[in-house]
This record gives structure tokens, C-alpha cells and sequence, in this order.
């Protein structure tokens, strides 16, 4: 199968939390190989839960996944997703070099890598040791830099500046050439500059906006958009 052909398809994904009402009741969602989603949702409304149940660390009640047309019920088990969770998922004992010649198995990335303007400064520094913005960067880079079709990202802009906020949008952007990606991010501009699809999770379903003028009626107040169209 050829890049521009995989698919991670989601479908009627069902489950609450013990604790509480339903909370999601039919997810859906298709991600292809030159996809930027931008997954928007209020807080609470279950955005990183269903990234959790589609990389397959929290079980859904029901769940339909297909990668590449084929049902899995632990996409991380295939190696063709990836997933950025809200927390740091480094040991902070590490050294940044170490972690990169880790996780990266082509020579060629972990070069570029050493020589990353961020990254170089710090590649003999513990994760303990950087700076909030400088980890979030180096995890998302190294996810960037995995095989896998799929990258699933949470919260991708937390703690960053808006130099380093900007670069890891280039690298996203230009990754997408690649890849498929979900992201899902508090400040929803971070997401609009670069999703070329939006999918906004609300009342536990999901509803793809084919305009962002058009999360006025759902999302943000009205007149965020206001002579803003490009
Ligand atoms: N492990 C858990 N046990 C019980 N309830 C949970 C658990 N994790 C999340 N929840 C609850 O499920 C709901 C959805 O949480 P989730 O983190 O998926 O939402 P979210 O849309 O990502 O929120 P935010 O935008 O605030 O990050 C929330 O009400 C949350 O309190």
C-alpha cells in the first residue's frame, strides 16, 4: 500500500467513565496520509479521551478502528500510530542525545536532530534539566521523526513560545507530507493556522466544520472571524 493510500479510520466509538454519563456516542473520524485535523471541542467534551482510545490505552465500550483497511483494537500495537500526550512522557533522568539516539533509528533524522538550532544547545542536558517549551519540542520532534503514518497530538502547544510555537507548526505542516495528523490544542488559532480539516467534538459525537467562520455557531463567540477571512 502505497502512503497516499493508509487510512485511520474511526467509527461509532462509545464509552463513559464509570463515574459518569455517556461520554462519547458515536466518534468518528478519518484521518489520510496530508491531513492536518484540528480537533476542537470544549474542555471536558472527551477530545484526549478519544485519543487515547484510538492509539488503544483506554478501551472503548464500542470502537470501530481500521488502519490501512484492516480492524485493530491497540493501534499502538501496529506501530502506525503515534501519540502526544498532554503530560511529559520522558525520563527526566535522560540525556536529550540519549533520548534521541533512542527513539530514532535513522541515521539520517538523529543528524539532523543534533544539529536542530533548539536542540543543539541542550543535546548534553537531562530532560530534567530544560526548559518546559524545550521538552515539549524535542517530544514532538521525535514523534515527527517515527515511521509511523499516524500521529496523534495533544496539547502540542503547551508551554511553548511563539518562536518555537511557530517552528513546530512548520515542522507539523511539513510532516503532513508524510503523515496524517490529529491535533487537539486549548488555543484553537494554533490549530486554524494549519488544519486543513476541523472536527468539532461536542455532545460526545463528532461534527466536521467545513469553514471555521462556522464555529461561530457552535464554539467561539460570534465575530471571532470578523474580517479575518483570508
Ligand atoms: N481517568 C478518568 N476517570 C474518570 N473521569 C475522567 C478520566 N479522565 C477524564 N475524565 C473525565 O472525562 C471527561 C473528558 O475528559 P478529557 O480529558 O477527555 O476531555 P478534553 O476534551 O480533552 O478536556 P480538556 O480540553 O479540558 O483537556 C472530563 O469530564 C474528565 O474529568
Amino acid at each position: 500500500m502505497s502512503g497516499n493510500e493508509k487510512e485511520l479510520h474511526v467509527d461509532s466509538v462509545e464509552f463513559s467513565y464509570s463515574s459518569m454519563r455517556t461520554l462519547l456516542t458515536g466518534g468518528y473520524l478519518r484521518l489520510k496520509v496530508g491531513d492536518i485535523i484540528g480537533l476542537l471541542g470544549r474542555n471536558g467534551t472527551g477530545k484526549s479521551t478519544l485519543m487515547k482510545i484510538v492509539f488503544g490505552i483506554v478501551r472503548a465500550h464500542y470502537a470501530y478502528i481500521r488502519i490501512n483497511g484492516k480492524k485493530v483494537n491497540r493501534a499502538f500495537e501496529t506501530k502506525e500510530v503515534c501519540y502526544l500526550p498532554q503530560d511529559s512522557f520522558l525520563p527526566t533522568s535522560s540525556l536529550v542525545k540519549h533520548m534521541i539516539d533512542f527513539m530514532i533509528s535513522d541515521e539520517t533524522f538523529r543528524e539532523g536532530l543534533y544539529e536542530n538550532e533548539v536542540l543543539k544547545p541542550i543535546l548534553k542536558n537531562k530532560i530534567a534539566e530544560i526548559s518546559g517549551g524545550e521538552l515539549r519540542y524535542l517530544e514532538i520532534l521525535l514523534l515527527l521523526h517515527q515511521p509511523a503514518t499516524f500521529i496523534l497530538l495533544d496539547e502540542p502547544f503547551t508551554g511553548l513560545s511563539p518562536v518555537l510555537k511557530e517552528k513546530i507548526q512548520e515542522h507539523i505542516v511539513d510532516s503532513s507530507r508524510r503523515k496524517g495528523i490529529l491535533i487537539s490544542d486549548h488555543d484553537y488559532m494554533n490549530v486554524l493556522d494549519i488544519s486543513n480539516q476541523l472536527m468539532l467534538l461536542e455532545n460526545g459525537g463528532c461534527r466536521r466544520i467545513e469553514k471555521k467562520e462556522d464555529l461561530e455557531m457552535f464554539y467561539v463567540p460570534d465575530g471571532t472571524f470578523d474580517g479575518k477571512s483570508e
